[in-house]
């Protein structure tokens, strides 16, 4: 690939098209902030006498930035400074676009790993309707009780990581082990090589075996940091505890409902266009569990 400076500014067809996209995104979470923003007004102006409203409306995420600078939405201590339209409009893509794709990849290859594994698809369903029934929507406690489900989630985060790599810059000169690292210098930490590494994960790394994470994670590896599908440190994810309920509760939902298996067109062809994807797609057929015949479907 050969990069041109300043080519991103260039009106070409694929930049005309990103700018007209990311003005409308832009457009449409100011919006949505100017509606919520009329609704936190309210709130204020009523807050003597339902305080409890404006504690419900300030409890998502984008309510707590919003209130952020209004007095009376916070019991004690001063209010802290108020967050600019453009600052959420920020953190709003921020979240959206590291929470969205990232879930939805580790919903896919969860599914694909399950059709092409029936023996912990079968596994994973038994668990589930013994935990939490065969219709009800699974409630929190029951999903923290579903520990097959948990490992086969965490073999497919070490398998398919949704993002392959991260990056750290050296803030200062340091030595790592037998090298010296000039301040500055950018650091690739590669997690699916790492998550792969025989070194690490003895001479089945390549398999999906969700049973090496039966004693938790940190016992998995030779090495208590051979896993880190959602980073390290001060700047991981912030979004890991969200994105493996969500993870567990679709799983759940599946599980009770369906059996699945590939579709005799799935080619496995692991592919990385930003985050790691099935190049092909990933057609499956789901069986609903109380009736016969296959129906198509794609998860992606
Ligand atoms: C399976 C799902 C997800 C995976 C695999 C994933 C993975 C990652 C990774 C590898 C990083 C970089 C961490 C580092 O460099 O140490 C990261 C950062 C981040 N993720 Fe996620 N993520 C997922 C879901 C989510 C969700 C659901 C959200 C929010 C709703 C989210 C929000 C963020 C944010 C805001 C950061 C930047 C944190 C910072 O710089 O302080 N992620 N994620």
């Amino acid at each position: 690939m050969v990069l041109v400076p300043g080519y991103r500014f260039l009106p070409t067809k694929l930049n005309t098209s990103s700018w007209k996209l990311d003005k409308q995104i832009r457009r449409n979470l100011e919006d949505l902030i100017g509606r919520r923003k009329g609704g936190s007004v309210i709130i204020d102006e009523e807050r003597k006498t339902d305080e409890a409203s404006a504690h419900a409306a300030a409890k998502d995420l984008l309510g707590l930035m919003i209130n952020a600078g209004v007095s009376g939405t916070r019991r004690t201590g001063p209010a802290p400074a108020e967050i600019s339209v453009r600052d959420i409009v920020e953190e709003c893509k921020t979240f959206f676009f590291a929470g969205k794709q990232t879930t939805s990849n580790l919903l896919t290859w969860t599914t694909v790993l399950l059709a092409t594994h029936p023996e912990w698809q079968e596994r994973a369903r038994k668990e589930v309707l013994q935990v939490c029934g065969s219709r009800d929507i699974p409630s929190r406690d029951q999903l923290a009780k579903l520990k097959t489900l948990g490992m086969i989630l965490n073999e497919t985060l070490r398998l398919y990581p949704p993002a392959v790599a991260t990056i750290r810059r050296a803030k200062t000169d340091v030595h790592l082990g037998s090298y010296n690292i000039p301040q500055g210098t950018e650091l690739l930490i590669p997690i699916m090589a790492l998550h792969h590494d025989t070194r690490l994960w003895g001479a089945d790394a390549a398999q999906f075996n969700p049973g090496r994470f039966v004693e938790g994670v940190a016992r998995a590896a030779r090495h208590p940091m051979a896993f880190i599908p959602f980073g390290m440190g001060a700047r991981m994810c912030i979004g890991q505890n969200l994105a493996l309920t969500e993870a567990r509760l679709t799983m759940a939902l599946i599980l009770q409902r369906f059996s699945f298996r590939p579709s005799p067109s799935y080619i496995h062809a692991p592919t990385v266009l930003m985050l790691l994807y099935p190049q092909y797609g990933a057609p499956i057929l789901f069986r609903p569990l109380s009736s016969c015949g296959f129906h198509p479907g794609t998860v992606s």
